[in-house]
């Protein structure tokens, strides 16, 4: 690999008598790994289906490392959500999160999305996860994201953190802040991160991270959990960022992180602080351990005031402008899914409990979405497949891995099935992938369109 000259020198000044071993490491390959959503499968039966050569990474229970000869993105099972294509490193920032069922979580900065829906996994639709993303098109990768893992308490949001904490003080009890960085642990995996860095170039995304990390602070419940990664090796960026944030808020501190085998602590002395607590931070760098480069710090807020009772949304829609959705249910599922609802214009949502008003914030998915109200008519979404499993519908379609209408379905054509007439809810060996609409032995392929397989 062609690595800037000027990191090189900055990194062999830092890592000394390990440099020749950091140096060699880019001479591997990359490691590539997925995550099993135990939203949908458990770890055991995800094993049991025998897809891939799969290898535990030792720092998540639900993470394996597949061999770059597998193409786990181009699988039914994938589209299906049963697993996120997550770097094995990055895997490591959602466990020491640690969301619990029931909390209110904030993600910060969520695109593509691997940590928001290790987080919404880890929650089991209990609770509240606020994810966001400020670049409009990333923030439709997150949401699109979100859905395939069949999500139902999220709400996705496309805002700045600054807008965020002026909606949201002390609300949070866990918040994640997945910094934008200069990407130096990535070279490996992303060249255009190298062809990108520069020196000026980190020292803007440290003062940006500092930032970010500011109005994340604000959104903290007192003795609640903050944590930030970057994926970039730059002391400024990491050890830096924490000890500058802490020097200005003493209500915060590090606190005690699980070091797994080759995790390393956060270097004090590349930052000149005398700030012992720093090296409760953890660095993963990719010659000590099967992954690529990552930092991680834990911060709690020790004390703080107790900004009291939020006003929570708590109006819902009359049902009586809901009843062909009630209708659907009715003919269609074996439970339908009760909440407060809401609707965008004709798209009906639950929102998750203890949402505080959406006004004048930009949403792209106000909670779990279940599809649209048309005139005289329910039009379920593909959330709400995704979201459901063969036991909570009438009619199914099972298809299985080696059944030739998978991929017909898959590429959005109509399919010749026997059954029963109406919305069918179609399946992967028994995982949720779409629906579809049967009438006289055709079923009308409603796989969303810019989901479809092409050129296959
Ligand atoms: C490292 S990526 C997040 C990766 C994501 N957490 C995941 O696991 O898939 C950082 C994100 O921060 C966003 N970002 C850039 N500038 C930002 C800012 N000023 N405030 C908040 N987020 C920002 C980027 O668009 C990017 O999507």
């Amino acid at each position: 690999m062609n690595l800037p000259k000027d990191f090189l020198e900055k990194m062999q000044a830092l890592l000394k008598n390990e440099y020749e071993a950091f140096v060699a490491s880019y001479e591997e390959n990359k490691l590539q790994g997925l995550r099993v959503n135990t939203l949908k499968v458990s770890v055991e039966d995800f094993l049991k289906q025998n897809m891939f050569q799969l290898e535990q990474i030792p720092w998540v229970e639900e993470g394996f490392y597949y061999p770059s000869n597998e193409r786990p993105g181009k699988h039914a099972f994938h589209e299906a959500g049963l697993y996120y294509i997550q770097e094995p490193s990055a895997m490591a920032v959602g466990g020491t999160l640690d969301p619990q069922p029931g909390e209110r979580i904030l993600d910060l900065c969520g695109a593509p999305g691997g940590k928001s829906t290790h987080v919404g996994a880890r929650l089991k639709h209990e609770g509240f996860l606020l994810a966001n993303e400020i670049h409009p098109a990333r923030a439709k990768i997150l949401a699109q994201n979100v859905e395939r893992m069949g999500i139902r308490n999220c709400v996705v949001t496309n805002e700045t953190p600054e807008k965020l904490a002026q909606r949201f003080p002390g609300y949070f009890h866990r918040i994640l802040v997945d910094a934008p960085c200069s990407g130096e642990g990535m070279f490996r995996k992303d060249p255009e991160a190298c062809e990108e860095w520069s020196l000026e170039n980190v020292a803007l995304c440290a003062s940006r991270q500092l930032q970010i990390l500011e109005e994340a602070g604000k959104m903290l419940m007192p003795g609640g959990r903050l944590v930030y990664s970057t994926c970039t090796f730059a002391p400024e960026e990491n050890e830096g960022v924490i000890d500058l944030f802490l020097k200005r808020h003493p209500e915060y501190s590090v606190e005690d992180a699980v070091f797994y085998e080759g995790f390393k602590s956060g270097r004090k002395e590349w930052v000149g602080t005398s700030n012992a607590s720093i090296e409760k931070t953890i660095r993963l760098w990719p010659h000590h351990l099967k992954g690529e480069g990552h930092f991680v710090a834990v911060l709690t807020k020790t004390d703080g005031e107790d900004p009291g009772k939020i006003k929570t949304l708590t109006k819902s829609v009359d049902r009586k402008l809901l009843k062909d959705y009630f209708d659907f249910g009715e003919a269609y599922l074996n439970k339908t899914p009760e909440g407060q609802y809401i609707l965008f214009g004709e798209q009906l949502y639950i929102i998750p409990r203890e949402m505080v008003p959406l006004e004048n914030l930009k949403v792209l998915r106000p909670g779990w979405h279940l599809g649209a109200i048309k005139k005289s008519r329910f039009e379920p979404s593909h959330a709400l497949a995704l979201s459901l499993t063969r036991e909570d519908c009438k009619y199914n379609i099972s298809l299985g891995l080696e059944d030739d209408r998978l991929l017909g379905y898959l590429k959005g054509e109509a399919l010749s099935i026997d059954g029963n007439k109406g919305w069918n809810l179609v399946h992967v060996e028994g995982y949720s992938l779409g629906w579809g609409k049967l009438a006289e032995g055709v079923l009308k392929n409603h796989y969303p369109k810019g989901l479809r397989w092409t050129g296959i």
